[in-house]
């Protein structure tokens, strides 16, 4: 469907989704589309996007900053990924400790001389790991100026080995963003790392597909191959068009535009 610019889509995480507080995790939300959508009064798409995720791994609410699952050593280890479409600009952190690993990412990519930073940020971090309701976080967003930003935050995959990265801070494959889309991705980083399909949706834009039917095209492709429960995605385009599209049961969704605000649980597809 088609919005008016600006415009903030954000997600928590492809899964089952089930025996979890549904309220609380929506009116983190709530909260995180309204914190991130007010940056569009001073800042733009990079902007909005660093401080929605910010608001969502404040909360604990799910497996991202505070909220983070641990490793098999009992410990944190932090992947996030940030991108601004115009330029390329990529920032992105692997296996760090941070209380908001998006905000390091920013640091990556304001700085500017790298792309991607592995262990280099090791904080105190006091996280809730049994609170967590949800998932992996990620936020896309297009500001007045027609530019694109795209953003994703985990802790990973409950019991992974230590030093082990997901797809979330590799760009195209759990983040990307162009001058034409703005793509964020979720699910089972192991198998995402072998088809990226954030680049795909911006390879299917560029050749005229719809924003629809690029996100279908790379899903239905996915679970032909891989099978159902591991994949979720949202994404933008620069025309103002917002898709998602996941082969889990539920993926938590929120998006702000010019004239309203809605979230979403299950409805496969609908934006
Ligand atoms: N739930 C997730 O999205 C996990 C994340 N994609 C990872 O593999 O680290």
């Amino acid at each position: 469907m088609r919005y008016n610019k600006p415009i903030l889509l954000i997600h928590g995480g492809a899964g089952t989704w089930r025996n979890v507080d549904k309220e609380k995790s929506l009116s983190v939300m709530q909260e995180s589309l309204d914190r991130g959508y007010s940056e569009f009064r001073t800042g733009g798409s990079i902007e909005a996007v660093v401080e929605a995720i910010a608001v969502i791994e404040d909360s604990g609410v799910f497996n991202a900053g505070v909220g983070s699952v641990k490793n098999s050593e009992g410990k944190v280890e932090m992947d996030a990924g940030l991108m601004f479409g115009r330029t390329l600009s990529i920032g992105a952190v692997a296996s760090i400790r941070a209380r908001n690993p998006i905000r390091k990412a920013y640091q990556v990519l304001k700085e500017g001389r790298h792309v991607l930073m592995a262990r280099t940020y090791w904080e105190d971090v006091d996280v809730n790991e049994g609170h967590a309701q949800g998932d992996t976080v990620g936020a896309v967003a297009l500001d007045e100026q027609g530019n694109l930003s795209a953003g994703t935050s985990t802790g990973g995959i409950r019991g992974k080995l230590p030093g082990r990265v997901g797809d979330s801070p590799i760009p195209g494959a759990g983040f990307y963003a162009t001058e034409r889309v703005a793509v964020s991705c979720t699910g089972v980083g192991e198998l995402i790392l072998k088809v990226l399909p954030a680049k795909e949706i911006d390879t299917l834009r560029a050749m005229g597909y719809s924003l629809e039917d690029s996100l279908r095209a790379v899903l239905n492709k996915f679970t032909a191959t891989f099978g159902r429960d591991n994949l979720g995605m949202i994404a933008l385009d620069s025309e103002g068009n917002a898709a998602a599209s996941f082969n889990t049961e539920a993926m938590p969704r929120g998006i702000r535009w010019r004239e309203g605000k809605r979230v979403f649980f299950k409805e496969v597809d609908s934006l």
